[in-house]
């Protein structure tokens, strides 16, 4: 064991702290930079229940905003949320070494670039992760409820021994991996989904896919809107597939309802990524000229919800 990687988790919340249990199960030395949950995993860990098995672990190192890391890791995963408030760069900053390799763990489409440009040396390996898991009522107590797979690649392009690596690694900690060479392509493969559904849930109460769909009308505004996410990836150079929209709606028909992460950020009242997950999107759209109606309604209409809400506060 004494070759396996440090891995640090930046934004060890929902899925930082089930990946670093994986890492954990894999033989890795996993430390954790925590905020609110500090005192808790410092005294008894992470409870994490999965169909895995029980996850429940101690990180080698709990650290908070301040400390100085006892080794530089060989990883650093990034698993806050991306929010227009939070300096994920400077987050990062005060745990990456010359030699470490950054890993985000995250959503949304084209948010790379803000971390890159401040580590320009740095390898930076970037991730979808496809699952359903939350945090409790309970600090620190997580609930895996189903998936677990990861689709990685090195940021613009490429696959490298670093994603290779971490490719083993998650693999030996029991998840499915797929190595992308164009994960941006894939970013906008998972954003088919996520910028139509998340958002559309907030605006319909933190509404479940059940709901969703089955409302009359319901689906047919879901493929118009994956229709023109599926426009502006094809103007960013990432086409997808003909049949992606027609494969979506079957898989999510398949699911028992759901309530993705943005809509349990809406109905707990937390920070939600509409910017990373919408606006990021619609921002493309005006830059390369598609029309996206919809999409844009959406990010306006959410907007003004921010404005209510900066107004009450
Ligand atoms: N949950 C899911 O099923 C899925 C989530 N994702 C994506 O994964 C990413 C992470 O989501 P998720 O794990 O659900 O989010 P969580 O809210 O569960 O976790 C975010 C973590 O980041 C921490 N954090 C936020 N700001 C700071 C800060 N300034 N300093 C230190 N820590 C900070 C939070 O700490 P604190 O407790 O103090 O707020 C929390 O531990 C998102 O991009 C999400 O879209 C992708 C697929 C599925
Ligand atoms: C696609 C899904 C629902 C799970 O991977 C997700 O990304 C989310 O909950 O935001």
């Amino acid at each position: 064991m004494a070759d396996m990687p440090h891995v640090l988790v930046v934004g060890a919340g929902a899925i930082g702290s089930f990946y670093g249990a994986i890492a954990k199960r894999a033989g890795c030395a996993v430390s954790v930079v925590l905020r609110s949950e500090y005192d808790v995993v410092r005294e008894r860990g992470f409870a994490i229940s999965s169909p895995l098995g029980d996850l429940s672990y101690r990180p080698d190192h709990v650290y908070r905003d301040g400390d100085t890391p006892v080794a530089t890791p060989d990883y650093v995963i990034c698993c806050v949320k991306v929010l227009p408030g939070i300096d994920r760069a400077a987050l990062l900053a005060p745990w990456v070494g010359p030699d470490t390799g950054i890993v985000l763990i995250e959503n949304g489409i084209d948010i790379e670039p803000a971390v890159a440009d401040a580590f320009p040396d740095n390898p930076l390996i970037s991730c979808l992760a496809f699952i359903a898991v939350s945090r409790t009522d309970e600090p620190a107590v997580i609930e895996h409820k189903a998936f677990g797979r990861l689709t990685m690649g090195a940021w613009p392009a490429g696959v490298t021994d670093d994603c290779r690596a971490l490719e083993a690694l998650f693999t030996d900690g029991g998840i499915n991996v797929k190595l992308a060479d164009q994960v941006v392509g894939e970013r906008w493969a998972k954003s088919l989904w996520n910028t139509p559904f998340n958002p559309l849930s907030v605006l319909a109460d933190g509404a479940d896919t059940v709901t969703m769909l089955d409302t009359p009308g319901g689906e047919a505004l879901a493929r118009e809107m994956m229709a023109e996410v599926k426009a502006v990836a094809a103007a960013d150079g990432h086409p997808l597939p003909d049949d992606a929209i027609d494969k979506n709606i079957a898989g999510t028909r398949k699911m028992p309802a759901y309530r993705n992460s943005m809509a349990l950020d809406y109905l707990h009242g937390r920070p939600m990524e509409i910017q990373a997950i919408l606006g990021n999107v619609v921002a493309l759209a005006e830059r390369y000229g598609v029309a996206v109606p919809r999409l844009s309604t959406m990010a306006t209409v959410l907007a003004m919800r921010d404005r209510l809400a900066e107004g009450d506060a």
